[in-house]
């Protein structure tokens, strides 16, 4: 494209645009007719309309390209007439559209529609850049959010099931791959991946979900009250789907994923997504870095020796590159605009092991660019060299210097096994966003050359190539038939555009002025490309003579300079308007596809929230009539339990109480069955009854102990009653054996009270005088008791002590004489009796003396037993046996019942604890979710809206002209 086409565009679409038919009238331009160019109108009181105003002002205001558009870039070069000018964007009709007179010459309208074409892209792209910018920003907002909420409330991840697990009826499908059954997110628009270029994992179905299935077996509700849940609980099949973004990468021996998600706890789950959703945030981090970024570099690449430096150096017109027919270039050069080094040509070696840093000359080391041969050509400190050169070509044919982005090329080591690895992976660095491919018209593609595109391709989706050295092929149309065909089947995408992506050139044959002239002048001036005064490059191509006489020869090298010019163009389009694509379009994808998996998680996340929030609601509902009831039967066992101890222990003591009174008080009368050994051992006979009375006592007191176990298995029956009925199989029965209780000493009581036999027992006087009232009148009666009492007191008080000493010594004998010897005393101090008496009975004659103490003798056997049972009482009575055995009986009694009674109450305290605990997570549990209820609600909207937008930013047919371009 000539500067003078541009020029006279510029002068008649500036005059057209500003002042209308009456400034074509002006031009006097008398072979057009007023009517030739559409009537512009101007809307608004100034010359300037206010569409145009506000474009224009989109224009200079834009943030992202600003620097470039609206810098000195754009208005230095005002030698092209204003090519970039505020007219432009003025009101009026796309230039394209403008009706052309026959044969009239539209060169100049072409080019203005071509920048005014590019402006309005460029806007359309800022405005997707802006608005893509800001959903980025939204979607880090919202990721930020989720993972927060993901911290307090694990979010459930959905998984998917393999085929053999039973699953949802699936339609029967013809392919092997994934097999879908329904989505609630098909309303998302996720792109759909055609069968067998899915990248998704093959023989993976939707899951089943153990959430919300139908049990079809009853299950009791106890058992569903302690059914553990299983965690983490999948998703129902309609929402169930894998992940782009959010997918968890659980690989890990021969588990499948969903066994792993099952066997995973639900935290470890979280904190694989949240590990995930920071891994997203950060790519998201930085394509907004990337869209931010004006610069764009275009990696060109090929065979060894298949003019890729050459091709360069005739895009920047210089050459700045080393050519070589031996392959020479060993490293990556990168060419940019010297404006971004100051406007200084030079080149920065950078060292290996580097980063480079333009402001840190640590990094690298500088050159001259005529020196940038010996760096290229074999060397081994270097990695890559940053070559800054001065665009000598105008912004509308530079690529480094554009005007709307910073361009630059790199310039890449031809491919062969060694750098083949090393080329893809520099391809694939997300700053690369244009591959031009220059493969050698004569070698077509090579292996290298296969596998390096093939891969590309997959990654960058379109592939920019050159088919260089086509002048040296003679049967072009077949050439290009065979290259095409094998472009076709390398990256179809880039053969369904191959009129704008494929190229067949002679780079060789473009003029460019040596490296060291500093671009100081345009070498498609006819000056500077080389000595043809007619404007013929002077090229070191085949077919070029040189001498310009050729006029075949000629006609050759315009036409491979104008293929040039075209590849040119469209390189420049494919930069410049298709960047979008690779640009934007990674982030658009990107954000698609993790606000897609937003929303199913979040879709997901609301069901089993409301799930959840269901469930606790009912287990709450359930839970309170239980609660209530157990803190009831607390209160009510507690009193029953009480009242069973109670009742027990007091039935024990008055039974004891009555049993042991009633003995003792008719021991006497009770069958001692102690044979009375007559007169002679009287005493052994006392004692003999004395004991056979004990033993009648303790023998009621062992019936009372038994009767008082009774009671006590009974009382702990009805406490295990109790508890088996409000504890159920939560109450543990205590091992209770009752013959281990009174097994103390039970009659040591008894024998401490022993009571001593005294010579009174013997006598009953009050007996006696009643019955020998009877027999022999009131005075006799009185006369033998006062010989039993008055004179044996005072002629045999010896014998107690007798008694007292024989208990002592134990001496049988002693004892067995005691009461014959007593009554022979008495008999033989019967003289002082009488002599001394002064009672009524002195008179007493001695037969009758004799006759009572018979008598009393005779009496013993009846006297004893009610006498010592007497005294026995008495003693008894003193020691409070009677209630100090009842109460001791009842007291066990009650220690025992004590024990299985707070083994229940502390039984039922744990069932209400217990409750209560539950009745406090269940109630934290179903607040929690109801926050990640609405949560997740809102989130479903606000991923789709965020999505919807994404969805709206249009990458593809924006701005006029641009399909236009495609479609050409
Ligand atoms: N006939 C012809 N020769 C060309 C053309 N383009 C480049 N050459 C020649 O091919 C040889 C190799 O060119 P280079 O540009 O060095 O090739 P390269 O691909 O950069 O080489 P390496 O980077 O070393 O692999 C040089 O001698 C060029 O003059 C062309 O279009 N036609």
């Amino acid at each position: 494209m000539s500067q003078e086409s541009f020029s006279s565009g510029e002068s008649s679409s500036a005059g057209g645009s500003s002042s209308g038919p009456s400034n074509s009238q002006a031009k006097g331009n008398p072979s057009r007719p007023p009517n030739t160019r559409p009537v512009y109108m101007t809307v608004g009181s100034g010359s300037t309309s206010a569409s145009a105003a506000a474009l224009t002002a989109m224009l200079e205001n834009d943030s992202g390209y600003g620097g470039s558009i609206a810098g000195d870039s754009i208005t230095g070069t005002g030698q092209h007439g204003g090519g970039w000018h505020p007219g432009l964007t003025e009101d009026m009709p796309t230039p394209s559209h403008t009706p052309v007179l026959m044969g009239e010459t539209n060169e100049a309208s072409e080019n203005e529609r071509r920048i005014l074409t590019s402006h309005v892209h460029q806007l359309v792209y800022n405005q997707n850049r802006v608005a893509l910018g800001r959903c980025i920003n939204r979607a880090v907002e919202t990721l930020q959010e989720l993972q927060r909420m993901n911290a307090s409330w694990p979010a459930h991840y959905p998984s998917v099931q393999r085929a053999n697990l039973p699953t949802t009826p699936h339609p029967p499908t013809n392919h092997t791959g994934l097999t879908r059954t329904q989505s609630t997110t098909g309303d998302l628009d996720r792109p759909k991946s055609p069968p067998n270029t899915s990248t998704r994992p093959n023989n993976l179905k939707r899951t089943l979900t153990s959430l919300g299935e139908d049990s079809t077996e009853a299950e009791s509700s106890s058992a569903a009250e302690n059914r553990p849940v299983s965690e983490p609980r999948l998703i129902t099949p309609q929402i169930a789907q894998e992940f782009s973004i959010l997918k968890l990468d659980l690989k890990l021996g021969a588990l499948s994923q969903t066994e792993l998600v099952h066997s995973l706890e639900k935290h470890s789950i979280a904190s694989l997504l949240d590990g995930k959703i920071s891994q997203s945030i950060r790519h998201l981090l930085s394509l907004r870095e990337r869209i931010e970024d004006t610069s764009s570099k275009v990696l060109v690449t090929g065979d060894l020796n298949a003019g890729k430096s050459t091709f360069c150096n005739a895009l920047l017109r210089r050459k700045v590159l080393p050519e070589d027919q031996q392959p020479c270039t060993s490293i990556f050069c990168e060419v940019l605009n010297a404006s971004e080094n100051g406007g200084i040509e030079e080149v920065h070696a950078v060292h290996k092991e580097e980063l480079y840093d333009r402001n840190d000359e640590s990094t690298y080391d500088v050159f001259p660019l005529k020196e940038l041969e010996k760096i290229v050509v074999d060397n081994d400190k270097y990695t890559q060299a940053k070559v800054y050169v001065r665009d000598i070509r105008s912004i509308d044919e530079s690529l480094l210097s554009n005007g709307v982005v910073d361009i630059s090329i790199i310039d890449a080591p031809g491919l062969n096994m060694d750098s083949l690895k090393t080329t893809a992976v520099f391809a694939r660095q997300e700053e690369i966003d244009v591959v031009v491919f220059v493969v050698s018209a004569e070698n077509h593609f090579t292996l290298s050359a296969k596998e390096f595109i093939w891969n590309a391709a997959h990654e960058k989706a379109y592939i920019f190539i050159v088919v260089n050295r086509f002048d040296n092929i003679r049967d072009q149309d077949r050439c290009q038939r065979m290259i095409l065909e094998q472009v076709a089947h390398l990256s179809p995408r880039t053969f369904k555009e191959s009129a704008e992506l494929v190229h067949f050139v002679s780079s060789n044959a473009i003029p460019a002025v040596p490296a060291g002239s500093g671009g100081g002048s345009d070498p498609s001036d006819d000056d500077a490309g080389g000595d043809d005064s007619d404007g013929t490059p002077k090229g070191k191509g085949a077919g070029l003579d040189g001498t310009g006489k050729n006029d075949k020869g000629k006609g050759k090298e315009k036409e491979k300079i104008q293929d040039f010019e075209n590849l040119e163009q469209a390189l420049r389009r494919f930069v410049l308007e298709k960047r979008s694509r690779s640009k934007l379009a990674p982030a658009k994808t990107y954000l698609l596809n993790v606000l897609g998996d937003i929303h199913t998680l979040a879709v997901a996340n609301k069901d089993v929230a409301q799930s959840e929030v269901d469930r606790v609601t009912k287990e709450l509902r359930d839970l309170e009539p239980v609660f209530e009831q157990s803190m009831k039967a607390r209160a009510e066992v507690s009193d029953e339990i009480d009242r069973t101890i109670e009742q027990t222990c007091s039935e024990v003591y008055s039974h004891t109480r009555s049993s042991l009174s009633t003995t003792i008080a008719r021991v006497a009368e009770e069958d001692l069955d102690v044979p009375y050994p007559g007169f002679l051992n009287a005493f052994l006979y006392a004692e003999d009854v004395k004991l056979a009375m004990l033993d009648q006592i303790s023998a009621t007191l062992t019936r009372c102990e038994e009767v008082a176990r009774q009671r006590t298995v009974g009382g702990v029956s009805s406490i295990n009653a109790l508890g088996l009925l409000h504890l159920g199989n939560e109450y543990v029965e205590m091992n209770f054996r009752s013959n281990v209780m009174f097994n103390r000493k039970r009659d040591a009581l008894a024998r401490q009270v022993d009571t001593e036999v005294e010579v009174w027992d013997f006598f009953d006087l009050p007996g006696l005088l009643h019955s020998q009232e009877k027999v022999a009148g009131t005075s006799m009666a009185l006369t033998i008791v006062g010989v039993m009492g008055s004179r044996m007191a005072g002629g045999i008080g010896w014998v107690d002590g007798v008694i007292g000493a024989a208990r002592v010594l134990g001496a049988k004998g002693v004892r067995t004489l005691i009461i014959p010897g007593m009554v022979l005393a008495g008999m033989f101090y019967y003289n002082p009796i009488i002599s001394l008496s002064s009672l009524p009975f002195v008179d007493t004659p001695t037969h009758l003396v004799v006759a009572a103490t018979t008598y009393a003798i005779s009496q013993i056997p009846t006297s004893l037993p009610h006498r010592l049972s007497t005294k026995l009482s008495a003693n008894l009575a003193a020691i409070d046996y009677v209630h100090q055995n009842s109460d001791r009986l009842s007291k066990e009694v009650r220690k025992v019942l004590h024990i299985p009674a707070d083994n229940l109450r502390v039984g039922l305290q744990r069932s209400v604890e217990k409750l209560t605990v539950k009745k406090e997570e269940t109630t934290r549990v179903r607040g929690e979710s109801e926050v990640a209820r609405k949560y997740f609600g809102n989130l479903v909207r606000e991923s789709a809206e965020i999505r919807g937008t994404v969805q709206r930013v249009d990458l593809e047919g924006s701005g006029p002209g641009i399909a236009g371009n495609y479609e050409a």
